[in-house]
């Protein structure tokens, strides 16, 4: 009786700790964004990068121009979420080194998410998260973006180049494998409202065309939508899918859309799935009408665009591939 009374205590603690953690998480959830944003600006990464072996604080901070207190700070926070590695070396110091995730903090290379941490922790994107309930209570059609700021992202954007440019880089580092480069055989074209495609850098074997995707979309065999569907909603989207429609050939054109397709199931959130579901939250925030869609809901707006059949390939990454035929 007594050992199931402790067994239970026991549990009982337990959980009570994890409900104590979670809490905590809620509550200081921005912290992690906001030291990343620090570790990118410092170039901690772009540093430890340039080192094979692990580096002493006073060597980090002294390369780094920062104080060696406030730096230890930073860095006790990120290697207890194993962002970095902090090892023993020689005289009993310690130094610290790369991990997969840190080198994703780079300022610079091939594979840096920091654009993507730049533009979720910039001052304008952080300011329609105040303004989510808005998009839930109200009936109106505004956004929390357009609460924050008066108008929605893509307005925001033409009248504001930085934020443009911030927006750009974040999208380009998610989306880097250029398949004109992959399929050279294939001549490009990107699409764009024009304060985008006027500002973007040549690329060979891609021209840049300025449009307005409700209007209509350039001829081609085939179109390919990549984290722009999310950012409608269904009416729109439908309207968007009809113009794809009309610019590709009826026997052969396809349009091959990438996107999230979220699960039906609620999971455990630390899967690549939860990311699809996060995903969700950042279009809910940032545009008025868009969002993630579950198979369920790509099939709808696919349909009611006069699409007669689309396929949905698994591929090992945070979006699938939709293809859909005329
Ligand atoms: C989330 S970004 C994705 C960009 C790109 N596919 C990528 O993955 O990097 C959405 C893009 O849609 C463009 N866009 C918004 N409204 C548009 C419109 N009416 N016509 C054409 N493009 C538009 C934006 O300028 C932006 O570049
Ligand atoms: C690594 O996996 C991903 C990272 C980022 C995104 C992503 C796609 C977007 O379209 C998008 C966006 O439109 C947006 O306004 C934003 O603030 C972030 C964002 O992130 C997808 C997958």
């Amino acid at each position: 009786m007594a050992k199931e009374t402790n067994g239970f205590a026991r549990l009982n603690h337990v959980g009570e700790e994890e409900v104590q953690a979670d809490i905590w998480r809620c509550i200081s959830g921005f912290t992690e964004m906001a030291v990343a944003k620090c570790a990118i600006e410092l170039g901690i990464s772009d540093f430890l990068e340039t080192h094979q072996e692990p580096v002493p604080l006073n060597q980090l901070s002294s390369a780094l121009s920062c104080s060696a207190s406030s730096l230890h700070r930073i860095l006790r926070f990120l290697t207890n979420r194993g962002i970095f590695k902090l090892v023993p070396i020689e005289n009993g110091e310690m130094g610290y080194l790369q991990t997969p995730v840190a080198r994703l903090l780079k300022r610079d290379g091939e594979n840096s998410m920091a654009a993507l941490v730049l533009l979720e922790s910039s001052p304008v994107i952080l300011a329609p998260w105040h303004y989510l309930s808005t998009r839930i209570l109200s009936n109106e059609n505004t956004g929390p973006f357009s609460a924050a700021h008066g108008k929605d992202v893509w307005e925001y954007a033409k009248t504001n180049p930085e934020h443009s440019k911030l927006i750009n880089d974040a999208l380009a580092c998610h989306a880097r494998w250029m398949l004109v480069e992959a399929f050279p055989w294939i001549n490009g074209i990107n699409f764009d409202l024009p304060h985008v495609a006027s500002v973007a850098p040549p690329c060979h074997g891609v021209v840049h065309v300025e449009g307005y995707m409700f209007h209509s979309v350039p001829n081609a065999q085939a179109v390919f939508l990549m984290s722009v569907l999310h950012d409608w909603g269904d009416e729109e989207c439908i309207q968007i899918l009809k113009k794809c429609m009309e610019a590709i050939p009826k026997d052969t054109g396809k349009v091959i859309i990438v996107e999230a397709v979220l699960d039906e199931k609620i999971g455990k959130g630390k899967s690549l799935k939860d990311v699809g579901i996060m995903l969700d939250m950042i279009m809910m925030a940032h545009t008025t009408n868009g969002k993630e869609r579950t198979a369920k809901e790509w099939a709808h707006i696919l349909s009611a665009a006069g699409f007669s059949r689309h396929s949905i390939l698994q591929i090992p990454a945070i979006e699938p591939v939709i293809v859909a035929y005329p």
